[in-house]
């Protein structure tokens, strides 16, 4: 384990047990569709490869670079869109693969972006979700799993940059935030 990790909460194979049950759940509800299937970078970049291999229907991939967190643990509440998709979304399915979601605001700005570019649908897959954090109305239409108010690195998630390498989800040393 890494010497900045004080506790792993979700190990790499409780996650790759959980990210199969959602790309199957997913190939069956959109069977017969080409949905256009969004990674929200940097932190859904694992989740994303993962999620995709196990969805078994033609799907299309692009990618959105957004943030808002910068090196804080904290959202600064200004969502800033960093790279665009390189495809319209217009009459397109779309599916946005997230990390996690915290007070909300990142997806529910993501969704609205989306939905004036004229997508025929938007939905939402989150591996992870602190439902007690939102400070917007959201839900993911598939979550992963419902973790409590901590920060949590790990599987694409970081802090100030590090740990996205991780194969498992867990939360800092508190002597390691610079706060
Ligand atoms: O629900 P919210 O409070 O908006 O938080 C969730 C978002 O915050 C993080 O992204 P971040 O801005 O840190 O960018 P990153 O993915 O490049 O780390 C995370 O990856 C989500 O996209
Ligand atoms: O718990 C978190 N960890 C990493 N990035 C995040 N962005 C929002 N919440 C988190
Ligand atoms: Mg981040």
């Amino acid at each position: 384990m890494h010497n900045d990790i004080q506790e792993v909460l979700y190990s790499q194979e409780v996650i790759q047990q959980k990210v199969q049950e959602l790309g199957a759940t997913i190939s069956r509800d959109y069977e017969g569709r080409n949905p256009l299937v969004i990674c929200v970078l940097k932190g859904a970049f694992i989740f994303m490869a993962d999620l995709s291999k196990n969805i078994d229907i033609p799907i299309e991939l692009d990618f959105m670079a957004v943030s808002s967190y910068g090196n804080s643990t904290r959202s600064s509440g200004e969502v800033r869109i960093v790279k665009d998709l390189d495809a319209s979304v217009e009459g397109r399915d779309v599916l946005i693969v997230e990390d996690i979601i915290d007070s909300g605001l990142t997806l529910s700005y993501l969704i609205d972006v989306l939905e004036r570019r004229n997508a025929l649908s938007v939905n939402v897959v989150a591996l992870f979700d602190k439902p007690g954090r939102r400070t917007v109305d959201l839900n993911a239409d598939y979550t992963g799993f419902s973790i409590p108010d901590a920060f949590v690195v790990g599987y694409g998630l970081d802090y100030a940059e590090r740990y996205r390498n991780l194969p498992y989800v867990g939360v800092l040393k508190p002597e390691v935030y610079t706060v």
